[in-house]
């Protein structure tokens, strides 16, 4: 029974746009949910989004020490509401995917030796090599993804070793980047984190290893092996095992909270951290899908992904090692223009109000009389394009479209551009698929109707619309309870997910035949302005 000093168990998200954290009890309720806005509650640093989008428009990054004094924004937030820190029996977390810090030389030591009178922001103010992280964000890194093929053999053969082809934002090529050009800054580094592990870092007060999870999302990792490959190590930068550390299970405990934290926080000393994941693979954990069930992610990127137990490393989309059954997998498609797109149409032709937007989205018919749009305002992941394309009834590309068109040709153009790309990566998604919606933009009832009739399946939502922090809640729970026991029999006492949208009747007709259309246009898309 959880009472007042039953033990709870934490999970943070350090997502592209804010840090959250939620604390569950013994019974899996949500008992406190806090979060910290890079935008707003940070607005020293300037970001749009929790990014820096450079003048190339391919270099994004994020001050590592952002996130750094936004944790403590957060901890102390935490504090002001009388969290009670000394019931947590353990944390775990997750970080926005592929991102990477720069620890420089003696960092490890300046995080070991944090005085519990100051706050991180003071201690480590000078702990990174490299000021600004490179992001999931970021298309700046065409030739060293092409360099990383060559070097292994093909794009293929880099698939079948690392689950992913090269891609841009995949953390191998962001770190061969840093070595060809700032070569200093790459001597300089003691240890590489991803996001996540550099979170975890922060809470052990030492370097936490990369979960295997995460760490497919490199380019680096063999996902069979779980462990680096040597070979795709040694194309990227010398010196790159050391500088990464080892690879653990994500279920693994890889220590306790520290005593900074203990005696500035008043966290147990037996705080249990366990690994710290991607945030989609905490997501997975979050929403604890049954067999054949597909996610579909609306955070900042919008994600689509499902539990796999056999590998296909295809050359789209990404096998990535599964964050809660060691033996087993997850595939995942990413697309980059998902949220802020969606807010920029909102700002533009509906006065910046989401009541609105639907209004207008409900005011178009099913299909928007065969206007179709492609909005790549940062370049894609696929096709790796940047621009606006839209296209009438006839298939001729106009300027403009009225307000109303406009919002819902971004919605279904975004929702039949992820249905595309999941069938050519065989995701079998129909009537009898639940697809479950999650993050920010799953709020949104509009958004999800869309999603059902592109989708020809049922959209189901969750009361807890931030499962990554949720799922690795649970992570703590499970490998505080071992780790061995089934992951289900955590989790079964979590709510179930409900119907929010079911496909219209006329839907399937309108959409298949829409969807070819869109893959032809998106296809003359990127002949004409891919960046390949
Ligand atoms: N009512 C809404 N309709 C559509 N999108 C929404 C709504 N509320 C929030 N969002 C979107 O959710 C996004 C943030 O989602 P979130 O999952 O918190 O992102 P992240 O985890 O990447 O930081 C925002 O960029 C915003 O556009
Ligand atoms: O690049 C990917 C996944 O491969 C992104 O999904 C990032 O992990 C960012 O996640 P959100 O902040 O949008 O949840």
């Amino acid at each position: 029974m959880a009472g007042e000093a039953a033990n709870l168990y934490v999970g943070f998200d350090f997502s592209t746009q804010q840090i959250k954290v939620l604390a569950i009890d013994e019974d899996l309720k949500v008992i406190h949910e806090e979060a910290v806005r890079f935008d707003s509650d940070l607005p020293q640093y300037k970001t749009h989004g929790g990014a820096h989008i450079h003048d190339d428009q391919g270099t994004v990054t994020t001050p590592t020490i952002l996130w750094v004094e936004a944790l403590d924004l957060l901890l102390n937030k935490l504090k002001a509401a009388n969290f009670p820190f000394q019931r947590v029996a353990a944390i775990s977390g997750s970080g926005q995917q592929h991102g990477s810090v720069y620890w420089k030389q003696g960092a490890r030591q300046k995080l070991s030796g944090l005085q519990p009178t100051k706050s991180f922001l003071e201690q480590l103010q000078d702990a990174f090599a490299v000021p600004d992280s490179p992001i999931w964000m970021d298309a700046s890194t065409t030739a060293q993804c092409k360099q990383l093929e060559n070097k292994v053999g093909s794009a293929e053969k880099l698939a079948d070793i690392t689950g992913s082809r090269a891609y841009e934002r995949f953390t191998g090529n962001q770190i061969a980047k840093i070595y060809q050009q700032k070569s200093d800054a790459y001597k300089n580094t003691e240890r590489i984190s991803l996001v996540s592990s550099f979170a975890a870092s922060l809470f052990i007060g030492d370097y936490a290893p990369i979960d295997d999870s995460d760490g497919s999302g490199m380019n680096l990792l063999d996902i069979r092996k779980r462990d680096w490959s040597e070979l795709c190590l040694d194309a990227c930068a010398p010196g790159l095992r050391e500088k990464l550390g080892a690879v653990v299970p994500s279920k693994q405990i890889v220590g306790t909270v520290s005593s900074y934290l203990t005696s500035r926080f008043g966290f147990p000393q037996d705080c249990k951290v366990v690994a710290f994941t991607g945030d989609n693979p905490g997501s997975l954990a979050g929403l604890a899908p049954k067999q054949g069930d597909v996610i579909v992610s609306l955070g900042t990127s919008d994600t689509v992904f499902l539990w796999l137990e056999t590998p296909k490393p295809q050359l789209e989309g990404h096998i990535f090692a599964n964050p809660v059954l060691t033996s087993d997998y997850m595939a995942l498609l990413c697309f980059k223009n998902g949220s802020l797109t969606r807010e920029r149409i909102r700002n533009e032709k509906s006065g910046g109000s989401w009541e609105s937007f639907d209004q207008q989205l409900e005011s178009t018919p099913i299909g928007n009389n065969g206007n179709i749009g492609i909005y790549f305002d940062v370049t894609e992941i696929q096709p790796l394009v940047m621009g606006v394309f839209r296209f009438d009834q006839n298939g001729q590309q106009v300027d403009s479209f009225p307000d109303a068109v406009e919002v819902r040709a971004v919605v279904e153009g975004q929702c039949m551009s992820r249905r595309v790309h999941a069938e050519n990566l065989g995701f079998d998604i129909g009537p009898k698929t639940r697809v479950l919606a999650t993050g920010g933009a799953s709020s949104n009832k509009g958004i999800l109707q869309v999603i059902a009739d592109v989708f020809n399946g049922p959209v189901y939502i969750t009361d807890v619309a931030n499962s990554a922090a949720l799922g690795c809640a649970y992570r703590a729970k499970h490998s505080t309870l071992g780790g061995d026991i089934p992951f289900s029999k955590v989790v079964e006492k979590c709510s179930e997910p409900v119907c929010a949208a079911r496909p219209n009747a006329d839907a399937d007709k309108v959409y298949t035949a829409m969807c070819q259309r869109y893959r032809q246009l998106e296809t003359m898309v990127e002949k004409k302005h891919g960046q390949t």
